[in-house]
């Protein structure tokens, strides 16, 4: 890789208007930033240094978007031994105003964060993408449901910070409405306080809504292969996803070619992260995730007579009794245990303190982002 720092004008987006002194910049607006990451971001600003967001990372450099276009940096600074505390995708990272090559000095504090558990002896965690809104889970229809892996990715998508979005795609493929209807229902009984979207890509049903929910904020999709993400990604990317470029062919037209950017600014808003890693998630940690994706459960436990009832066959166990009773299918029970025990192996194999360290850090700044968030979008959530 080549030391001299590499700049080109962005493509990304042909409304972006140019560089602008005010507090946040149009440029950067499009791409997520906002008050609180300029009111975070000036002394970084007083130290002469350029705010950006980082695209893609790979082998000790970066790419960055700033107002002047795409910078790519040295991750010199921002590359420690702890894996999750190395640059990522999605963040916002101070860069040097000149030099070759150009540093990225510091990057402001995450708000949310996707993480990856590792195959290694100790798990150490690794860190996919950050500052992400939305978590969209694509969930094929043309497949029979597996509501245990929807499970899993709706404990990924709360453990990282962001609001998590249930998209049944393929919805051409299910014409009647009545099943299509149950599907839906068994969805949301398994997602509760999430938004459950039915589109197709073919008939461009339901890419309208995803449109508009996309268009405010960062948002990446989640979800198995064949589910019907990169269509969906195409969709709401349109005709702008294709970068062209000019080459030197006799013909001398323009070739198509696909970006390697992980990171894209939407044609009608917002910004979608598309890493490969995001692509086949691990969980990690995602104890709080797990137990936001089982609300019920945890509700049914709070009546049960021991504090730390098991749900096993502990008397007075509320959570049995709600299986008993049909308030609670058995299935949803016997999924709540295989992630909790998961979960628990990998968390075992992870450094404890570390963990607490970084929880902290997140669950802060994710309650900070939230609030910046709903104030910004006038106190509404989906
Ligand atoms: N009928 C129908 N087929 C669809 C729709 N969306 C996607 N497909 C098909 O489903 C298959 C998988 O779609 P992809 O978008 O490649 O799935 P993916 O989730 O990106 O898969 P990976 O790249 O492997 O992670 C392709 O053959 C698509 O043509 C849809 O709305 N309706
Ligand atoms: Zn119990």
């Amino acid at each position: 890789m080549s030391s001299d720092a590499r700049s080109s004008r962005s493509s990304l987006s042909s409304s972006a208007p140019s560089a602008s002194s005010a507090a946040v910049p149009d440029a950067l607006a499009g791409l997520g930033w906002d008050d609180a990451w300029a009111a975070e971001f000036a002394p970084y600003a007083e130290q002469g240094l350029v705010a950006g967001r980082v695209v893609r990372v790979d082998r000790g450099q970066c790419d960055v978007l700033t107002e002047e276009g795409l910078v790519r940096a040295d991750t010199a600074f921002v590359t420690p031994h702890d894996p999750l505390r190395v640059i990522c995708t999605g963040d916002w990272a101070a860069v040097e105003a000149a030099g070759t090559p150009r540093y990225v000095k510091a990057y402001l504090p995450r708000r949310t964060a996707f993480v990856r558990s590792t195959s290694s002896q100790r798990s150490e965690g690794q860190i996919l993408a950050s500052n992400v809104d939305h978590a969209i889970i694509a969930v094929s229809l043309a497949v029979e449901l597996d509501l245990g892996r929807l499970e899993r990715f709706l404990a990924l998508a709360w453990e990282s910070g962001a609001q998590p979005l249930v998209v049944l795609t393929k919805a051409d493929l299910v014409p009647d409405p009545v099943t299509l209807a149950h599907l839906v229902q068994d969805v949301e009984t398994t997602a509760p306080g999430v938004q459950v979207l039915t589109v197709s890509s073919h008939t461009g049903e339901g890419t309208d809504v995803l449109g508009a929910i996309v268009a405010d904020g960062t948002s990446v999709l989640l979800g198995v292969s064949g589910a019907g993400k990169s269509t969906l990604a195409n969709a709401l990317l349109g005709a702008d996803a294709m970068e062209v470029q000019a080459t030197r062919d006799v013909d001398g037209k323009g070739r198509h070619t696909t970006t390697t950017r992980n990171l894209l600014v939407l044609p009608g808003g917002g910004v979608l992260i598309d890493t490969p890693g995001l692509r086949g998630v691990g969980l990690w940690d995602a104890e709080a995730g797990v137990g936001q994706v089982f609300s019920e459960i945890e509700e049914f436990a709070a009546r049960c007579r021991f504090h730390d009832c098991a749900h096993v066959a502990e008397p007075g166990c509320a959570v049995l009794a709600a299986v008993a009773d049909g308030l609670l299918p058995e299935r949803r029970l016997e999924s709540y245990r295989k992630l909790m025990r998961e979960n628990q192996r990998i968390v075992a194999k992870t450094d404890a303190r570390l963990r607490a360290d970084l929880r902290r850090d997140w669950k802060q700044k994710s309650a900070e982002g939230r609030a910046n968030y709903a104030a910004k979008r006038g106190g509404a959530r989906f």
